[in-house]
């Protein structure tokens, strides 16, 4: 998954902001208010944490990709989105040196 890919699936969440909650898991997702989508990011946290520890290579992209995908309908509903916190990732790096470190290490 690229940047470009999470702010593309970041602008379909928001389009599904006026979607029919029937029509879009998504917009279901909207209808259940902050609660239900916190509930869903808990679970899916669980799930991915349980297919860590079962070291099953493939579950645990799985269970990640919906972690990821339920925190993007989160951000989403905050007002925020993807870039922000990628932004966020960028400022650490920077701040960190890791990407000089990192190219040391390779040597
Ligand atoms: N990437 C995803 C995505 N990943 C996971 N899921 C859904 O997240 C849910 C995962 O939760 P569970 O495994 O607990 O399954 P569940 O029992 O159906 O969930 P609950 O009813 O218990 O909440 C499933 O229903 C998946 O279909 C997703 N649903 C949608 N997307 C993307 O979001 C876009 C918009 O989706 P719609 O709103 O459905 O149009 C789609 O085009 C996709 O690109």
């Amino acid at each position: 998954m690229s940047n470009d890919t999470l702010e593309r699936l970041a602008a379909v969440l928001e389009a599904r902001k006026g979607a029919d909650p029937g029509s879009s898991y998504v917009a279901g997702l909207y209808a259940g208010g902050l609660d239900r989508i916190l509930k869903k990011v808990g679970e899916e946290a669980t799930e991915t944490v349980l297919a860590a520890k079962d070291g099953q290579r493939e579950q645990i992209v799985y269970e990640t990709a919906d972690l990821w995908f339920h925190t993007l309908v989160m951000l989403a509903h905050c007002g925020s989105g993807p870039a922000e916190v990628l932004a966020e990732l960028e400022r650490r790096f920077g701040l960190s040196g890791l990407d000089e470190k990192a190219s040391r290490h390779n040597d």
